[in-house]
């Protein structure tokens, strides 16, 4: 093996082998490799240049230069963290099949409540405890709401347009309009209860005629419960609802569920950081399916815009957020006012991101609910009890009933919990550049509150992967408890849109159906599996329920 052939085959893997079996500090394993790095390099270019061609030598100073650059240089300010692979970062970390979040907890314990992990060349830094999240993302808030912008996001949203994917001025102005529209609507008011409990009822009627005379019956619940919650933002977003056998209505939501899928896929990262990649045969498949669901999606909001305009009159009060956004629009031209980013385009990309976050983590929450109780009967009895004394002559539970109710509050409060729903928390980027105790963040760096950490660290729930709804009560067993690292909505100004409607509906559908109907496991049938589907939002396998009709 010829001198060069040796220094490209095997220095680095013994380097990164090392940087695993040494257990010094990060900064200290990083000065260390540089100057090894640096040794290495010159002993190999003076050795070998009496026998390799300039070139050679050359080639290989650039690479010592680079891996200089990717292995200490570019992580020197940054939180520490697993030593990252060439090109690959730590992304053989996810791709051995380790669970995420036991990942992210383990990094979280070694490496400190701050640590930086490497998606290829791109660093991303995670914020995993309450009080940090508290220092970055509330007291810095206006540092980190920044988001990423990317050739992904942006194929998928016509550009930087709706609320999710965007920052600065235009995401304040969007996202104001859009929190002061859905109050008008309900949002946070008891109006919503009011529309929240049409569908609840609807529900109720579904699940009954399911039944029919029988006492019990065995059935997939995750279709009268999309239908229910796709309803309710339906109804607030363009006017309408949907049936429960509508075929549009599955069809769009097969096209969200495949949304979720395909964004996590690791070849997104591809696509991202080489956008020529998507024409590669072998590669683009992923990529035409992603711009394929991405036009059904598209078509259908394109064509709620239209009918809106069709019928607009903009003397009427708005009936739904879409024409509230038109008069919105009509108002400022009329008065000669300036558009700021209002456009009709970046209302129907506004209207994606609202049905997509409004549907897809609410249906996924619950999905996990009635599973939990399936698996955890004791638990189910101790709500039944509580409703059964608390409400014994309601036909219904409204959300005033949960001071009453708070073994049943609780039990929401966990599920969330044990739901957990989002292994890695939408993305955000410091938008100027900062210096944090030791670090210092670039403009333009991926720092996220990692949510999914502070839900399952026993740090802030003791078993945390017990189901257990008590865990949010005072010892006297009634009063709720606040406890710290409680954060599924996120923290600080781009904490989640829907809360208010997200927290009315988990507690309506659940309660409401909880009230009326048992949930268990079918004799002779197989246990449902925890084990969860990977996706932008974590969801229970398929699985069968059996409901029964509670006297
Ligand atoms: C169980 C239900 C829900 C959960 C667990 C949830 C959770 C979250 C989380 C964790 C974020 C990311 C915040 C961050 O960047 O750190 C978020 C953002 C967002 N959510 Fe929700 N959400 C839920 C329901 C809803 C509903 C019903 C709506 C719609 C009306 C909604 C609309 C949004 C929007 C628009 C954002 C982006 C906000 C921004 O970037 O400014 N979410 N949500």
């Amino acid at each position: 093996m010829s001198v060069s052939e040796a220094v490209f085959s095997r220095w680095p893997i013994l380097l990164a082998y090392l940087s695993r079996i040494m257990s010094v500090s990060i900064e200290d394993f990083g000065r260390l490799l540089a100057v090894v790095v640096a040794l290495r390099a010159v002993c190999l270019i003076s050795s070998c240049l009496a026998t390799i061609s300039i070139s050679t030598a050359l080639l290989i100073a650039l690479f010592a230069a680079y891996a200089f650059h990717e292995i200490y240089w570019k992580r020197r300010k940054l939180p520490p963290g697993p030593v990252p692979w060439l090109v690959l970062g730590n992304m053989p970390l996810i791709l051995k099949g380790q669970c995420i979040y036991d990942l992210w907890l383990s990094l979280k314990q070694q490496y400190g409540p701050v640590f930086t992990f490497w998606i290829g060349p791109i660093p991303l830094v995670m914020v995993c405890d309450c009080a940090m999240m508290k220092e970055y993302f509330v007291k810095y808030a206006d540092v980190f709401s920044g988001r990423w912008r990317n050739f992904v996001t942006d194929s998928f949203m016509g550009g930087a347009n709706g609320v999710v994917q965007i920052d600065g001025e235009k995401w304040r102005e969007q996202r104001r309009f859009a929190l002061h529209v859905l109050r008008d609507f309900g949002f946070g008011r008891d109006i919503m209860e009011t529309k929240v409990m049409k569908e609840v009822d609807a529900l109720v009627e579904c699940l009954s005629l399911e039944l029919g005379n029988q006492s019990r019956c065995v059935l997939d619940l995750s279709r009268p419960l999309s239908v229910s919650v796709g309803n309710i933002i339906n109804s607030a977003l363009f006017g309408y609802r949907f049936s429960q056998d509508s075929p549009l209505f599955f069809e769009l939501q097969k096209a969200l569920d495949r949304q979720s899928a395909l964004v996590v896929q690791p070849i997104m990262g591809a696509y991202i950081v080489a956008p020529w990649s998507r024409h590669v045969p072998g590669l683009r498949g992923p990529w035409q399916r992603l711009m394929k669901n991405r036009d059904v999606l598209w078509s259908f909001l394109i064509s709620q815009v239209e009918e809106h305009k069709k019928d607009f009159d903009p003397s009427i009060d708005a009936p739904d957020f879409t024409f509230a956004y038109l008069k919105e629009m009509h108002r400022r031209k009329e008065n000669g006012y300036p558009m700021g980013h209002f456009s009709e385009w970046q209302l129907t990309m506004l209207l994606l991101d609202l049905w997509f976050a409004g549907m897809e983590t609410t249906i996924t929450t619950l999905k996990w609910g009635f599973l939990f109780m399936m698996l955890n009967p004791k638990v189910q009895e101790k709500i039944h009890k509580e409703l059964d004394e608390q409400c014994p002559e309601q036909e219904a539970i409204a959300m005033a009933d949960r001071t009453k109710l708070p073994y049943t509050t609780a039990a929401v409060n966990e599920i969330q919990r044990m739901a957990n729903i989002l292994p890695v928390n939408l993305l955000r980027t410091a938008s100027e550049t900062k210096t944090m105790g030791p670090y210092t963040y670039e403009q333009g760096t991926l720092v996220i509150p990692q949510i999914s950490v502070a839900l399952f660290d026993p740090v802030n729930f003791c078993e945390p992967q017990k189901f257990d709804p008590s865990r949010f009560l005072e010892a006297d067993g009634k009063t709720l408890k606040k406890v710290d690292g409680m954060l599924p909505f996120s923290v600080g100004k781009r904490q989640c849109l829907g809360e208010s409607l997200a927290r009315v509906e988990l507690f309506m559908i659940f309660a409401n159906l909880m009230h009326k109907f048992r949930f268990s496991v079918a004799d002779g049938q197989s246990t449902p599996s925890l084990i969860r589907k990977p996706g932008l939002t974590v969801s229970p396998q398929k699985y069968l329920c059996q409901i029964e009709r509670r006297s």
